[in-house]
């Protein structure tokens, strides 16, 4: 694993009037995961756009593997970094170890034509994520958890050394939201560096090696569960009341004392 890590310095980005970046930052480094928190419109995606060359900062900086990835190519971002964005419906009857096979698009395979580098890549991302028994099955006949699946081991086979991810456990029940979470924790303890927007305090804390906390476009704070999952974050995050239990090292959110 490279030592590739992720740099957004100051950044500001607006579009016509509205201002959706203000001197916001952020950085990653392989061997932690990252959450990102915030309510809606805060700026979450904008900052992950941000920070993989997706959108130019009007001011401010940003660096992937210390170079700018605005001006890098997509094989050449991809290599570095896997994106997982929102949305991720895949409606059309694609098989699965074909959806896990775009993984490798960055090494030059497609579908038809993978090397054996790239299918031993693919076999151990769906092994990893449990899909072995799916992998013939057609996309647009899985449920919202294996689904999910899925996209993570797409994101695995990649072989990048980071992982971006929008809200990767989005609609799905706790189980499998748990079952994500711990993918991306075996990936990370294994060198990997992942950055996940999460909208579950209790997920974040059980998980994040360090939080980001932003609204209205701003980073406000980034630090350990411990430093800043607090009611006075919750709070100027949020703008709601909630009370805040450690016990045994788990930290437990209640909202609305
Ligand atoms: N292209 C655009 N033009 C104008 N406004 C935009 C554009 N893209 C995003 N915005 C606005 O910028 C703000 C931040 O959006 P962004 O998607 O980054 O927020 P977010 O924190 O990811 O939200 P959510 O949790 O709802 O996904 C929102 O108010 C959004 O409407």
């Amino acid at each position: 694993m490279s030592e590739a890590g992720l740099l957004v310095e100051a950044a500001s980005l607006s579009i016509k009037r509205a201002v959706l970046l203000d001197r916001a930052s952020l950085n990653l480094r392989p061997g932690e995961l990252v959450v990102l928190l915030g309510p809606n419109g805060a700026g979450k995606t904008s900052l992950l756009r941000v920070a993989l060359g997706l959108a130019r900062p009007d001011i401010g900086t940003a660096l992937l593997d210390g170079a700018d990835p605005a001006t890098m190519t997509a094989g050449q971002r991809a290599r570095l970094v896997t994106y997982l964005p929102q949305m991720r419906d895949l409606a059309w009857p694609i098989r699965v170890r074909d959806v896990v096979a775009l993984g490798r698009f960055a090494f030059g395979a497609a579908p038809a034509r993978l090397a054996d580098a790239d299918q031993l890549a693919v076999a151990h991302a769906l092994a990893a994520c449990d899909l072995g028994d799916l992998a013939d099955r057609a996309t647009d006949t899985l449920s919202g958890g294996e689904l999910a699946r899925v996209h993570i081991a797409r994101a695995l086979a990649s072989q990048a050394p980071l992982i971006v991810a929008d809200e990767p456990v989005a609609s799905l029940d706790p189980r499998h939201q748990h079952q994500v979470m711990r993918l991306i924790r075996s990936f990370v303890n294994r060198g990997g560096g992942a950055l996940v927007v999460l909208h579950d305090l209790d997920l974040a804390a059980l998980y994040a090696d360090r939080l980001v906390w932003m609204n209205e476009g701003r980073t406000l704070v980034g630090g350990s569960v411990a430093e800043t999952m607090t009611p006075h974050w919750i709070e100027a995050v949020y703008g709601i009341e909630a009370s805040v239990t450690r016990t045994n090292g788990a930290t437990r959110v209640l909202v609305g004392r």
